[in-house]
């Protein structure tokens, strides 16, 4: 297979997984975390290895490497493996989702941002979804009517601050996650529910479903639930651990023990609570998004600058759902027509929220 982003949170799981299914390596590609990719490459021994930038060039441990963009793309192209895991972070992986589709190959997707800028572009049916809740919602289906499908949210870092704390809190205690390790940008995605808004948009392109919605449980051990159309609903619970949906993006199915089984007298209770606008300001738009999922492109690219913003230390924490509430009010009109619409669109918000 093709790991893309394997030095991130996701890459490394992928690769444990990996290791524990014997699975073949092609490619790797990684940004700027060299060190650990030289470990990978001994590990895994790829034929084909990309990074991030010209620079590195000279630290990486292998005679086939390459750097940048279009590097990535010619490395999926010129490959032998069925599988493409998408494990890069935001805009940068919507350009590896779409060749490797149009390669022929499977998708197991974590980026879910490809989804969320580019859903009507892309053909669903070569993915296979690595995100938690998504991976829990497919997991659960059945040949039943379904009336409406949850996804969980833990509620993120300031899920238990006093609300007028929420101006001055640090980059630290927001990327301070209480279930999950994740990459930075997520772990703010998290906390802002954002993260959600786009495991909304995620969920309305997989399953061909609007009748979502969400709702905090605090522990992250339930992930997804469906209500059927007969009155029962259906949990997905397993532990917070992200190797058993990657295991089964990649091998389509499972019969060995990926994770330890929840011990429910250990966990004793659970507490679910309703995602609130006063702590969670951008849940004002969740129905505006889910009734116009072209709308998915402003909101990224908005939230992009602005993540990237508040971990520079330029915003505070507000200011993040501030930025993406203001380009989508202002973009409210959009429609891509075609892919390159996205691109020009992409483009053109991040200009607006930049300056
Ligand atoms: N982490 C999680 O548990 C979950 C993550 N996701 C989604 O999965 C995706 C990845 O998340 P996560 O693993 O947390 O993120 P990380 O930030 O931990 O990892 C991102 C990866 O992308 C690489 N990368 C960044 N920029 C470039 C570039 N220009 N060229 C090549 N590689 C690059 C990084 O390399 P380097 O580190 O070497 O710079 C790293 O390997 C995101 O879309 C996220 O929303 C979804 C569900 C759960
Ligand atoms: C592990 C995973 O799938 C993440 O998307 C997770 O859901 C993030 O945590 P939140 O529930 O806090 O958004
Ligand atoms: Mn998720």
């Amino acid at each position: 297979m093709i790991v893309l982003g394997s030095t991130g949170s996701i890459g490394i799981n992928t690769l444990n997984i990996a290791r524990k299914f014997n699975l073949n390596v092609e490619v790797l590609v990684a940004g700027r975390n060299i060190e650990v990719l030289n470990n990978q490459i001994k590990e895994f021994n790829p034929k084909k290895v990309v990074i991030a930038s010209k620079d590195d060039l000279h630290k990486v441990n292998h005679d086939d490497v390459s750097f940048g963009e279009d590097a990535i793309l010619e490395a999926i192209e010129n490959s032998t493996s069925k599988t493409v895991v998408n494990a890069l972070v935001g805009f940068l992986g919507l350009k590896p989702t779409l060749k490797a589709i149009k390669c022929g190959k499977k998708v197991a997707l974590a980026n879910k941002e490809s989804l969320v800028v580019a859903g009507k572009f892309i053909d669903k049916a070569s993915l296979s979804p690595i995100d938690s809740e998504h991976f829990g919602l497919w997991y659960l289906l059945q040949d039943k009517k379904i009336d409406s499908m949850l996804v969980t949210a833990s509620g993120g870092s300031f899920r238990d601050y006093p609300l007028d704390s929420l101006a001055n809190v640090s980059i630290k205690e927001a990327l301070n996650h209480p279930n999950w390790s994740m990459g930075n940008k997520i772990t703010i995605d998290s906390a802002t529910m954002t993260n959600k808004m786009f495991e909304l948009m995620e969920a309305a392109w997989l399953f061909d479903i609007r009748k979502l919605d969400a709702v905090i449980e605090t522990k992250s051990l339930i992930h997804a639930l469906i209500n059927f159309k007969d009155g029962s609903t259906t949990a997905h619970i397993a532990n917070a651990s992200m190797q058993l949906p990657i295991a089964y993006a990649i091998l389509g199915k499972c019969d060995e023990q990926v994770l330890e089984p929840v011990d429910l007298v250990e966990v004793a209770s659970l507490e679910f609570r309703k995602i609130e606008q006063a702590r969670y300001p951008i849940w004002e738009i969740k129905d505006e998004i889910l009734n116009n999922l072209d709308l998915g492109v402003v909101l990224n690219a908005a939230n992009e600058v602005a993540v990237s913003k508040f971990l520079n230390n330029e915003i505070g924490f507000l200011d993040v759902s501030k930025i993406s509430l203001d380009a989508v009010n202002k973009f409210n009109h959009v429609k891509a027509k075609t892919i390159e619409d996205i691109f020009e669109i992409d483009k053109e918000v991040r200009n607006y929220c930049e300056s």
